[in-house]
């Protein structure tokens, strides 16, 4: 997963850009940039700047000179979380920045195309020259050599031969381009302000709403799937931008588990209030759930794996009390938030130190307690295992950890950087007789009381359904049913690194 952002009519682009940027952090951590588009009205020509970098954006732009030469009227930025093309290589940092026939073209992109091999192989086959490895660097190149003169021409030109997830910001030239795959599979936001003295706009585009919310910008809406949206300077005094559209697929797929794990609970996304789905998948999960207090507690106590499950926590303990099961919500567990978000760390070493160095528990509340512990996703059971293993040292009665989404039991092909099919948790049990034995066979290996996976059906009902859609969400990992074929696209994402 990553982060886009982009901001059109600004007098500070960078910063805007760097305050978006640090908002969606929690959607990649890898590396990060922004290119700054500077229209020089004299030359009538675009100059474009930039700086990126491995690290959090914090490190990133750290220095503060930076942004004296990061000037212009707009910017697009970039977080990156690599799915396709190895994370360590600095080539593979966006936004991608390039000059070809029809002058200045930048790009980022949240997603993972599925037939970005074989475009590539053709690509290369036609002479082009790649300078990353990752998925995303076809866009830019199908883009150049297409028929067409107008960059948003050629950008659809572009986005009508690949395949897959992609929600992106474009710079092309002094314009901005956003544009969104037909599926809709990652989220994309449009935001507006309004300069009161002049009256003209300033459009600003985005993974999240969370990204708006500190530049105090109004979110306007979704980009739509397939929507093909370009702002320039007549949008700024029309307030409207453009749009053109891909041509539609069967249905739609966006991404169920953005509500479960990954997107900011503060954030809308996909029309929806994160925090409203997550508190619906935590009410679900209490009415399914089985576990009683015990005779001597008055109350269940409920405790979160902070902070990705902390809402669904608090949605189950009001569906449990109102349905007569008396819990209670308690802080169990610390977070250190200097310690980022471990599932998208690469490595599973790195991962397991992160895990180990980011929880503390809090003894008073876990001693000789029947405690149900709430997380969102288990995927490697990294932080499962260890986390249990953490508890267990506070004496605890019982622990019951309850899952607010199904056992994942396949791959993302789409943007989510999940293992192998092999390295997930789901595949050591592989050979279980039914989905009882291989969810007892989980509980025992991660050594708790009891184990309890919200149902699929569960999850389909937390999220709402949108009108005329026969099938609105992926979910993909949970069920194996893939929206959108996977062509050639694989989960060695170091394929193309030579
Ligand atoms: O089974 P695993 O491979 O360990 O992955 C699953 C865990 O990773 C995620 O949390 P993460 O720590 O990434 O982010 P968070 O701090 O936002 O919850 C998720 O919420 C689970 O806790
Ligand atoms: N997770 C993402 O959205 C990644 C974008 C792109 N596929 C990359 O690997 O850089
Ligand atoms: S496979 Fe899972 S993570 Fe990937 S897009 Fe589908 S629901 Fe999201
Ligand atoms: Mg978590």
């Amino acid at each position: 997963m990553c982060g886009v952002f982009g901001v059109y009519n600004s007098k500070t682009p960078a910063e805007d850009t760097f305050y978006g940027l640090y908002s969606l952090q929690h959607r990649g951590q890898e590396a990060a940039g922004i290119v700054v588009a500077d229209y020089g009205e004299d030359k009538k020509k675009t100059i474009y700047r930039q700086h990126k970098a491995m690290g959090l954006v914090a490190e990133v732009f750290k220095d503060e000179k930076l942004f004296d030469k990061l000037h212009g009227h707009a910017a697009i930025g970039h977080n990156r979380y690599s799915t396709t093309g190895a994370s360590k290589s600095t080539n593979n940092i966006q936004p991608f920045s390039l000059i070809y026939r029809s002058g200045n073209l930048a790009i980022a992109h949240n997603g993972n195309l599925t037939n970005a091999r074989a475009l590539r192989k053709e690509l290369t086959e036609k002479g082009v020259i790649f300078q990353a490895s990752s998925d995303t660097e076809v866009i830019p190149h199908l883009a150049a050599l297409s028929p067409e003169n107008e960059p948003i021409h050629q950008i659809y030109h572009a986005l009508r031969q690949v395949q897959g997830a992609f929600s992106i910001v474009i710079l092309a030239n002094d314009q901005l381009i956003a544009a969104r795959d037909p599926y809709g599979v990652r989220p994309l936001a449009l935001g507006k302000k309004v300069d009161p003295d002049t009256g003209e706009a300033s459009f600003y585009i985005a993974s999240e709403t969370c990204a708006f919310d500190i530049l105090s910008v109004e979110y306007l809406r979704d980009v739509e799937p397939g929507e093909i949206l370009l702002i320039d300077r007549v949008s700024t005094r029309t307030h409207k931008p453009k749009s053109l559209y891909l041509p539609p697929s069967k249905r739609k797929a966006r991404c169920i588990f953005e509500y479960v794990y990954f997107a900011r609970p503060d954030s809308t996304i996909f029309q929806n209030s994160v925090d409203k789905i997550r508190r619906n998948l935590g009410k679900n999960l209490a009415r399914e759930s089985t576990v009683q207090q015990s005779n001597e507690d008055k109350h269940l106590i409920v405790a979160s794996v902070p902070d990705s499950s902390n809402t669904a926590a608090l949605g189950f303990v009001r569906e449990s009390n109102k349905i007569n099961r008396p819990a209670r919500f308690e802080h169990g567990l610390i977070r250190n938030h200097y310690v980022g978000r471990t599932f998208i760390q690469p490595g599973k070493a790195s991962r397991e130190i992160k895990v180990r160095s980011k929880y503390n528990i809090i003894r008073g509340v876990l001693q000789n307690r029947q405690i149900i512990l709430i997380d969102d996703s288990i995927v490697r059971g990294t932080t499962a295992r260890m986390l249990i293993k953490l508890i267990r040292e506070a004496n605890p009665k019982e622990i019951h950890l309850h899952i607010s989404s199904p056992p994942i039991t396949n791959p993302c092909f789409y943007g989510m950087d999940f293992p192998t099919k092999g390295q997930l948790l789901t595949n050591l049990f592989i050979g279980a007789a039914s989905e009882q034995e291989e969810v007892e066979s989980i509980r025992q290996y991660i050594g708790v009381d009891s184990l309890k996976y919200l149902s699929l059906q569960g999850l389909l009902n937390s999220v709402p359904q949108f009108d005329h859609e026969t099938c609105s969400y992926c979910t993909a990992c949970f069920t194996g049913d893939y929206p959108i074929k996977i062509e050639d696209a694989t989960t060695d994402k170091e394929e193309n690194d030579v």
